[in-house]
């Protein structure tokens, strides 16, 4: 079919869901502009678009946490109006959103159970059934890993979101809708939720997917709804649009994805970051690496080996990491996030919604809150200034917003994300940190990152690249270091970074590998 031309019929028969006509504005910002969308019983649906289509705020009515302005929502055949989550709940619908909400001081399994917990004969909350039926739960799906009584502010995002899914499945819903409730996991943890999802599809489920990840999507979905600025595009079968086609649909235009050429690197000078024997209790093992300037260096592994505290520790997070840190062949101590900063070093952290942004504040404020005292002298800033360099970082990154003196909290949350990157990308620093930097960024904003982290490269700076799409390390990096159980496996270089290299050092096959991509155990042979 023609990307964005005939709007493919909806669902003829009776879908589990049907949304028709559905409207909502915020002051003058249209969100959903008679939007209609459908999903049938056990069926896994993706809803697909761009940074601020109008995704979240559809999950949100069909979740009963914001009422239409207009439209109406047919549910297993019934009209339904929801006056609040909790009527929806009673509907059968579970939403995992895109922000977390879970308690980080209770435990996993008291998460889970929130408001439903099992109780004994004389009412008290049983915790051992509890626990144990989270064991069960968990076991079922291969995630061993994440104990049911450990408290969920000690888990990685990957497993909070892991526990969030979890939290949704145990209402055992008719429709489950996950907003991005899976950009933090690891491939192979979203083929296993893969294999749960279809177990639950079996059973007549159905499911709501938005995700920014592709590959993800056609993999595992049945169908797929497009949405632009507010409005219903075309439903398609998953195999039935190309990559090319639906990007298309999503933004009105031709994109064609591709890296921009890495920037070319000297090896003659001195690095312009290099660790030595850098440690971190049991998580990070005795890591050497270097830098230089205009490289990128991307951090490759399953998912929670080493990486992310490898970023951590750089950036000062942690107490008590052994091993050397030199910064133009100068030491430092990267005792706090100051320390760090005050280095050079930056680091756009993984949590963007919670550790990136003052969100009741403006997007202007937010932008310039890292950089004030660069726009201005002895301390004021001129007015003009600040707005326009606001307005240049905001076209850089596509930021959409009426306004810049809207809060950020009522941006999308790809946008809030874009908020982020524009506020540590003008701090100054040679030694960029990157966690994951295009997570929940739609595909049109993520060609303009590459840009942006090749700019970087351009300017003399360092960045080094956490990313869990391989295609991003494969396209920017120069070196890739592949990490398993704290330590660096193996470090590709060039041609050598391919995906199955990566894989088969992640999972340990590929040790004994040089950088060069010599077989050294068949050599030996
Ligand atoms: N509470 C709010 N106040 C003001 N504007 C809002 C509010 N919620 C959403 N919007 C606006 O509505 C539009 C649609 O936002 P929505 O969050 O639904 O987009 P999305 O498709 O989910 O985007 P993303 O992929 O970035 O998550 C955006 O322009 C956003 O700024």
């Amino acid at each position: 079919m023609r990307p964005g031309t005939d709007k493919a019929p909806l669902e003829e028969g009776r879908p589990l869901l049907d949304a028709r006509g559905i409207s909502k504005s915020f002051g003058g910002v249209h969100a959903l502009e008679a939007a209609d969308f459908s999903c049938r019983a056990g069926e896994i649906h993706a809803l697909l678009g761009a940074n601020g289509a109008g995704k979240s705020t559809l999950v949100k009515v069909l979740s009963g946490v914001q009422r239409p302005d207009a439209g109406t929502i047919t549910l297993a055949g019934e009209t339904v109006q929801f006056s609040g989550p909790a009527e929806a709940a009673h509907h059968g619908v579970a939403t995992v959103f895109q922000e977390l909400s879970l308690f980080p001081h209770l435990t996993v399994a008291e998460n889970i159970y929130v408001g439903h917990e099992p109780t004994g004969p004389l009412g008290q909350i049983d915790q051992r059934r509890m626990r144990s039926d989270v064991r069960a739960l968990f076991d079922s799906l291969g995630v061993g890993h994440i104990a049911p009584g450990a408290h969920v502010s000690d888990l990685s995002l990957a497993d909070r979101q892991l526990v969030e899914i979890f939290k949704a499945l145990s209402k055992e819903p008719k429709l489950l809708i996950l907003d991005e409730g899976t950009s933090a996991l690891g491939r192979k943890e979203v083929q296993r939720l893969f294999d749960l999802l279809r177990k639950l599809k079996a059973a007549g489920t159905s499911v709501i997917f938005i995700s920014h990840r592709m590959s993800e999507i056609r993999e595992f979905v049945d169908r797929m709804t497009i949405f632009r600025n507010g409005r219903h595009v075309a439903t398609v079968a998953a195999r039935e649009a190309s990559d090319a086609e639906i990007v298309e649909m999503m933004l009105g235009q031709r994109v064609e994805r591709s890296f921009p050429e890495r920037t070319e690197v000297s090896r003659d000078e001195p690095p312009l970051l290099e660790l030595s024997g850098f440690s971190v209790g049991s998580d990070l093992a005795d890591v050497s690496l270097s830098l230089r300037r205009g490289e990128v260096l991307g951090l490759a592994g399953l998912e929670g080996q080493g990486q992310g505290t490898l970023l951590l520790a750089l950036f000062g997070a942690y107490r008590g990491v052994a091993g050397e840190a030199l910064i133009d062949g100068r030491p430092v101590r990267l005792s706090s996030p100051k320390a760090a900063m005050e280095s050079g070093i930056a680091l756009i952290p993984e949590d963007r919604k919670t550790e990136g942004l003052v969100l009741p504040m403006s997007v202007r404020e937010n932008i310039t809150f890292s950089v004030l005292s660069r726009l201005g002298r002895f301390g004021f800033v001129s007015a003009a200034r600040e707005r326009a360099f606001v307005g240049r970082m905001m076209e850089r990154l596509s930021v959409k917003a009426a306004s810049m003196e809207l809060p950020a909290r009522s941006l999308s949350g790809g946008n809030q994300q874009k908020l982020v990157l524009a506020k540590w990308l003008e701090t100054g620093a040679d030694v960029f940190l990157f966690y994951d930097p295009t997570r929940g960024i739609d595909v049109g904003t993520k060609q303009a990152f590459y840009e942006l982290i090749v700019g970087l490269t351009r300017e003399g700076k360092g960045v080094i690249l956490y990313s869990t799409e391989t295609s991003e390390l494969i396209g920017l990096c120069h070196r890739v270091a592949v990490m398993d159980g704290g330590r660096v496996a193996l470090t590709l270089e060039g041609g050598n970074i391919t995906e199955e290299e990566i894989l088969a050092a992640s999972l340990g096959v590929g040790r004994g590998r040089n950088a060069a991509g010599a077989d050294m155990a068949e050599a030996a042979q």
